[in-house]
């Protein structure tokens, strides 16, 4: 994206301001920011719903593989960069009786033959490690199995893209914890996510990279490690993954440690070798 500006039509001001963001394959990008600062907006750029569905005024590019968004028709689009909702009760089509039907129901629109369609279903949902709800009725699922549901019936189409805003806002800790190894899979697989999330400890142990958006801009953007290891992210509303705030606070404090630990592994190490080294 480069120089990215854009404007509902019913809203007085720009929502996003001179964006300018590069997202390579294969990596997991974050966005984070408080509520309404845009992270939804750019989204929707990202998987084409703006300029497609919504009107409004673009300004600046957006290359998907060198192309401009407004040149792409919004079907490949769709096929290229999948979007998962915040909400799995929006993405179940309420059309199906079965989640194998379900997790169908997108290559069925993409027109794919009805032998593929299986082979494909068969095997995400093996994927997912989801084959036993098979016959389930999705309407009939718990929340965190519907959100499972509703990344399969995305990744059966075989997106290089993935974009999914605040997957996990609904679900129980078990049901986060699930949706997140699905994105570290996929990572593994070589897929590219985008990832809107409010949780920062996830943000830090599954993102490569941070875009903090505040007031439609970028404000700050790098490695996960160095962004949360800034406490000049605070200043934009956002808070930082507990270990980062423990590893600033001690540095404050004077136990200095060599890095500021993001993770609990990284917590656990830094800190015990500081108590065998340097120690208090
Ligand atoms: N369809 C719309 N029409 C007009 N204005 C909109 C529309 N959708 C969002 N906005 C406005 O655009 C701004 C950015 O909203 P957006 O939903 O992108 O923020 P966000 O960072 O995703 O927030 P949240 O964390 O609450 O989901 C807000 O001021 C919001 O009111």
């Amino acid at each position: 994206m480069i120089d990215l500006s854009y404007r509902y039509p019913t809203s007085k001001e720009d929502v996003l301001r001179q964006v300018n963001i590069n997202i390579e394959k294969g990596c997991v990008y974050a966005l984070i920011g408080t509520n309404g600062s845009g992270k939804t907006t750019l989204c929707n750029v990202m998987r084409g719903f703006i300029p497609h569905f919504y009107n409004g005024d673009l300004r600046g590019k957006v290359l998907v593989e060198g192309k401009d968004i407004r040149e792409w028709a919004l079907g490949d689009l769709a096929q290229k960069i999948g979007f998962v909702f915040e909400n799995p009760f929006t993405q179940i089509s309420g059309v199906k009786d079965t989640v194998f039907e379900e997790v169908a129901f997108g290559l069925e629109n993409l027109g794919v033959e009805v032998r593929e369609i299986k082979q494909k279903v068969k095997h995400t949902l093996q994927l997912l490690g989801i084959e036993e709800l098979q016959d389930h009725k999705p309407q009939e699922l718990s929340g965190g199995q519907k959100q499972r549901v509703a990344i399969a019936s995305i990744l059966a189409m075989e997106p290089d893209i993935l974009v999914i805003d605040e997957p996990t806002s609904q679900l129980d800790p078990l049901g986060t914890e699930a949706v997140f190894k699905i994105i570290e899979l996929m990572k593994k697989r070589g897929m590219t996510i985008i990832l809107v999330e409010h949780k920062m400890e996830l943000i830090a142990e599954y993102a490569d990279y941070v875009f903090l958006m505040q007031d439609g801009r970028i404000v700050m953007q790098g490695d996960a490690a160095t962004v949360f290891s800034d406490k000049r992210v605070l200043q934009f509303g956002v808070t930082l993954p507990q270990y980062a705030l423990l590893g600033i606070e001690m540095n404050e404090k004077g136990m200095l440690l060599p890095r500021i630990p993001i993770t609990e592994r990284e917590a656990v190490t830094t800190i015990r070798n500081w108590l065998e080294g340097e120690g208090p």
